[in-house]
């Protein structure tokens, strides 16, 4: 299938605000196997009911931020690879010590401006400040679709820590593997709605 790259639209998070929606949420570095099939679960959940389908990511990504590691990738190729899945919309958070404070019980508010029918994360995922947020808290105000982990060929579970630690001892094949490879994807080509993000849209 064709799909046209140009019609997704990358707004703020106080920018957003939608009568219905399915979402798909996390930090996505790289945008790695595992971060494919959670958001392309949701953007085919969102085909099906006809709702826009909505990616909610972070920028730098949290652990960038409080300087556990490295970054993958950058935001355009970020936003590259999420607009190749065929997201409607991606929301940039612009994630720093301001907004890491921020309760969780805002973010879920914020969440609600989009009206979803449902969310999609990984069981691990956490928000708010310290982490406070689950995703027992998020399932108390939403659907809630857990994604199935996906591995590797070796049976262990795709991570961007995986990836990064593959990166820095060499071992690029491997990494490329894991992240899983798109052609023609380091150019963002959709509809830039911000000026708060750190590049040009491309002209097309
Ligand atoms: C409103 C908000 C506040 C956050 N505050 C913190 C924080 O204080 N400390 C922290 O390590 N991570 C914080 N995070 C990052 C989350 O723990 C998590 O990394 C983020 O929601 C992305 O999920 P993911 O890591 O599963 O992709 C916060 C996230 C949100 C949405
Ligand atoms: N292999 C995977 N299969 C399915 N979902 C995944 C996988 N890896 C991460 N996720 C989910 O994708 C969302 C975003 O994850 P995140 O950006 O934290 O990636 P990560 O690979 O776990 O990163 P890190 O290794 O830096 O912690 C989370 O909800 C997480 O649970």
């Amino acid at each position: 299938m064709d799909l046209d790259t140009t019609k997704t639209q990358v707004l703020s998070d106080t920018q957003i605000s939608l009568s219905r929606s399915i979402i798909a949420i996390g930090a996505f570095d790289g945008v790695h196997r595992g971060h494919q099939a959670l958001i392309s679960a949701a953007v085919n959940e969102a085909r099906t009911a006809k709702v826009p389908s909505v990616v909610w990511t972070f920028d730098p990504p949290p652990k960038v931020v409080f300087g556990r590691v490295p970054q993958l990738c950058t935001l355009e190729e970020k936003l590259a690879r999420i607009t190749r899945l065929g997201a409607d919309y991606i929301v940039v958070a612009s994630f720093n010590r301001h907004y890491a404070a921020k309760s969780a019980k805002s973010f879920l508010d914020d969440l609600g401006r989009c009206n979803p029918s449902s969310i999609h994360v990984g069981q691990d995922f956490r928000f708010g400040r310290k982490q406070s947020g689950d995703v027992g808290d998020l399932a108390s105000c939403f659907n809630v679709n857990i994604a199935t982990p996906v591995n590797c060929d070796a049976g262990e579970p795709v991570s961007s820590t995986r990836i990064r630690a593959l990166r820095a001892a060499g071992r690029q094949t491997e990494a490329d593997s894991l992240q899983g490879a798109f052609d023609k994807v380091s150019q963002f080509t959709g509809r830039l709605l911000t000026e708060d993000l750190r590049f040009k849209e491309t002209t097309q």
